[in-house]
């Protein structure tokens, strides 16, 4: 009993006052939540009103990784798990989950946020990015800030820890050493930080081991330890780390990362080279090469003839100017935009999904859309060709680090299995929809050639000899799209159909320039 004695009142007073102070703590804890909350919320909204035009917006890199990251990630940590937790949420949880259900909401997943750090790793590679520079949105050296979005060091937490996690060691340690730079200079925005020193060493020690750097790795895994002394991982990499050390020590080789096969390739390093604008014609090449004005043989065009520049001489392409009109254009996307699906390669009862081919893609057909007619009639005119053994108009959409690395347009058996009596693709006629802000340039690798999209123009080029056997030079691609989209059109015209229209040499041309096939 507490009558009998004061300190057993004093002790309860004692109780009390610890009861005060717990509360105390817990209102302070939930006022910080709410000043959290309400900053997270605030910079969302600000965020939201920034976003203006959309493809403008989702053209830059930046906003795309952030706006995925914030719905996987941020959200998770900064609101629901944390104030989830505290069980008076309850009601709010389950009127939040109802009303979400209700309109049937699923956010992006773990792998969308994957595919933009792909998206950004691939924009790194391909245009030698700096991490630090992309970090402050700076694109192209020099420009000060453009895309007026920089990443907090949480951001670049996530963009190193899913590098690593895909063995991206060499970008996902920059990426760990930014987040580090940026959680001990000035704080950006309320997510960051949200990370800890410790954390980001978790994934940076193990980088530089996968990169071969055994004495950082092991330096960086003893900065955890001073930190966090039972730390139970940590203690494990030491363990490990210095039983490596000390094989290296008495020279046991290590085994060597190796290069993705496709890097390896001849025909890949040159479509890097070209996207980047560093392998280009020489004037000498170029000095034969002429822009001309174009009838074709067709009374309309004495009036409005086609605007020629050729590109390429043998094999040849060639840009036409100003074909689409815009409101043409506006058509086109406009009844492909919603059937829109994932690109794929391969031949149609095997193909698939891959990094090598990174758009959505339709098909439009010129039965069920007659407006398309005109279109069609162009192209005829303009390639002196016939649309009989043609495809339907493809639609290709382009996002930020989209792309199609090096291929070939023709198939291998000459087309017999898929595209029968039509025979293989003879010429790409590809229409640009846009003009990019950055990147997105057709690279013909093996010609040093790299065409920027222009709106309205469009782009040709024979994939075959004129004995219709494969002209291996024309391997071409499309350069990771580095701002804004790229939406394109293409026309694939056969060799069936054009005996007098394109006639064959004296003699064959199989097997010319073989030694590219593979390369
Ligand atoms: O996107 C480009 O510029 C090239 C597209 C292409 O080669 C294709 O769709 O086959
Ligand atoms: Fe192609």
């Amino acid at each position: 009993d507490y009558y009998s004695a004061i300190s057993e009142l004093e002790r309860l007073l004692d109780v009390e006052a610890f009861i005060v102070e717990k509360f105390d703590e817990y209102l302070e804890r939930a006022h910080r939540e709410q000043e959290n909350l309400k900053r997270f919320l605030d910079q969302i909204a600000e965020q939201q009103n920034d976003r203006g035009d959309l493809e403008e917006y989702f053209g830059n890199p930046i906003n795309a990784f952030i706006t995925i990251k914030r719905l996987v990630h941020d959200w998770k940590f900064n609101v629901f798990d944390p104030l989830f937790d505290s069980s008076n949420f309850e009601t709010y949880k389950n009127n939040l989950s109802d009303s979400l259900e209700k309109i049937n909401f699923k956010g992006p997943t773990q792998e969308d946020l994957h595919g933009a750090t792909r998206a950004l790793l691939r924009l790194q590679n391909i245009y030698q990015l700096n991490t630090d520079h992309l970090a402050s949105g700076v694109l192209l050296p020099g420009e000060m800030n453009p895309l007026g979005t920089s990443l907090s060091a949480s951001d670049c937490f996530e963009l190193g820890k899913n590098l690593c996690q895909i063995k991206e060691y060499s970008y996902g340690s920059e990426w760990l050493l930014e987040a580090r730079k940026r959680l001990h200079g000035k704080p950006l925005g309320f997510i960051s930080p949200n990370v800890s020193d410790v954390e980001i060493l978790e994934h940076l020690s193990p980088a530089f081991n996968g990169l071969g750097n055994l004495k950082l790795a092991h330096k960086l895994n003893n900065e955890i330890l001073d930190k966090k002394p039972d730390h139970e991982d940590a203690l494990k990499n030491k363990i490990l780390y210095e039983g490596q050390l000390a094989r290296e020590r008495s020279f046991v080789p290590r085994e060597q990362a190796e290069l993705p096969q496709k890097e390896l390739k001849e025909s890949y390093k040159l479509y890097t080279q070209v996207c980047r604008g560093e392998l280009h014609q020489s004037p000498r090449e170029q000095r034969n090469l002429r822009c001309w004005l174009s009838h074709q043989g067709v009374l309309y065009y004495h009036l409005s003839p086609f605007k020629i520049e050729q590109l390429n001489i043998d094999p040849y392409v060639a840009y036409v100017h100003e074909v689409l009109w815009d409101s043409e254009i506006d058509t086109i996307i406009e009844h492909g935009k919603g059937n829109m699906e994932r690109s794929k390669v391969g031949q149609i009862e095997n193909s698939t999904t891959t990094e090598v081919r990174i758009s959505r893609n339709t098909w439009l057909w010129y039965d069920a859309n007659p407006w398309l007619s005109k279109i069609k009639q162009r192209l005829e005119d303009v390639t002196g060709l016939s649309t009989e053994s043609a495809e339907p108009l493809q639609l290709v959409n382009y996002g930020i680090g989209g792309q199609y690395e090096p291929h070939f347009d023709f198939v291998e058996d000459d087309g017999k299995t898929v595209f029968s009596w039509k025979g293989n693709r003879l010429l790409t006629a590809l229409f640009y929809l846009n003009d990019v802000a950055l990147g997105g340039a057709t690279a013909f690798p093996f010609l040093r050639l790299a065409v920027p999209p222009v709106k309205g123009s469009l782009l040709i080029w024979y994939n075959l000899h004129s004995s219709t056997h494969k002209d291996f030079r024309t391997k071409h691609a499309g350069c990771p799209v580095l701002q804004g989209s790229k939406w394109i059109c293409n026309e694939w015209f056969h060799v069936a159909a054009q005996e007098f229209r394109r006639p064959c040499g004296l003699s064959s041309d199989e097997g010319k320039f073989l030694h590219l096939k593979d390369k």
